[in-house]
């Protein structure tokens, strides 16, 4: 080891919808998971916010993408240069020289080999010498504060933006788990082609995921209803400017399907769940993280459909990031680490 050589501790939460950084116990990075690259030379042009402010207004010579699909790295090269970008933005004082990283990252916990290889890889050519694996729904228990070590079961609905991730946790390990490609981008998508072929307004995915922030709703009856929410987009057939009111019920009815489909993967998982961990599920209830947890009245709905009392984690968004930082501290301790 040089002189100038130091290791550096970070947690990633390697998002298909965002990305953060946990370096000293402390959230540095929070940014989307996209990057902007120049396409003569695939240089790298921006990371995080900024590559997301260039998406869709891009000309021929840059191209914007999100490395992750579904949960799981699409681009290698891309979150490659996505990890090494917001890596640095943890390191603007030392620019002199690159810190040795000691990370921690969390996967789906329907990850494949191949899938878990690429993660690696890809934290490794970012400059990863020490690289553990986490499992996300194991990481969100620990950001809620669960004890997943003790003789105790707990449920984990962990909705993001690619995947829905159900897992049963006891005595530090995934006793059983279910992940679905439907979660989050979904909803969005849906959105996205209603107003198109309800109100033939043309709206991009920003504007359909703003839509589903201020008046999504998983329930058509809610008791604190959001204002309509007011979108402007070109007509379909004659480009010219529409304003349309969006209301949440209607909201309710076009996520119909997908909602339904998280909630049936829901009630698989428990159907799976050995009958004495079932017990302590039914008395502690069941945890809401992601994203997608912020859906109102996705718990209620839940709630009254399982006979389950769903709970919403403190802060839905960052509990992965969290308890991925939290087994960053607990390296030497916690055994359920993937090497
Ligand atoms: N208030 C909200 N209401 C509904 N959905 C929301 C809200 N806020 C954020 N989301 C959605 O949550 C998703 C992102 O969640 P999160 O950051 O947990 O996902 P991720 O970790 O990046 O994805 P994954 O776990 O699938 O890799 C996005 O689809 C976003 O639109």
């Amino acid at each position: 080891m040089g002189l100038f050589s130091f290791t550096q501790e970070i947690a990633i939460d390697l998002g298909t919808a965002n990305t953060i950084i946990i370096h000293n116990g402390k959230i540095v990075v929070d940014e989307p998971s996209m990057v902007a690259l120049d396409k003569r030379t695939d240089k790298l042009k921006a990371v995080g916010e900024t590559a997301r402010q260039m998406h869709g207004k891009t000309h021929e010579n840059i191209r914007t993408l999100r490395p992750l699909r579904d949960g799981v790295i699409a681009d290698f090269y891309a979150a490659e240069q996505m990890i090494r970008g917001m890596v640095k933005m943890v390191n603007t004082k030392n620019r002199w020289f690159t810190p040795s990283l000691r990370m921690v990252v969390c996967i789906p916990s329907g990850s494949t080999e191949v899938e878990i290889r690429a993660v690696r890889d890809s934290a490794e050519h970012a400059g990863g010498r020490d690289v553990y694996m986490i499992y996300e729904p194991m990481a969100a228990a620990i950001g809620i504060g669960l004890d997943v070590e003790a003789p105790e079961g707990n449920m984990i609905v962990d909705i993001g933006g690619g995947t829905t991730e159900i897992a049963v946790i006891s005595l530090g390990g995934i006793v059983s788990n279910k992940s679905i490609r439907i979660a989050g981008d979904d909803l969005t998508a849906d959105i996205q082609e209603y107003m198109g072929r309800q109100h033939n307004v043309k709206v991009g995915e920003r504007t359909a995921e703003m839509i589903k922030i201020n008046v999504g709703s998983a329930l058509t009856e809610l008791a604190n209803p959001p204002e309509d929410y007011i979108v402007h987009g070109p007509n379909r057939m004659t480009a010219l400017p529409m304003e349309v009111p969006v209301s949440y019920q209607e909201i309710s009815h076009c996520i119909e399907k997908s909602i339904s489909k998280i909630e049936a993967a829901v009630l698989s998982a428990l159907e799976q769940t050995p009958p004495e961990l079932y017990a302590d599920i039914v008395r502690n209830g069941i945890y809401l993280a992601g994203g997608g947890a912020l859906l109102r009245g996705l718990d209620k709905r839940l709630t009254d459909k399982i006979g389950i009392p769903f709970h919403i984690a403190e802060d839905p968004l960052h509990a992965v990031a969290k308890g991925t930082g939290i087994a960053l501290k607990n390296i030497d301790k916690f055994s359920f680490l993937i090497r």
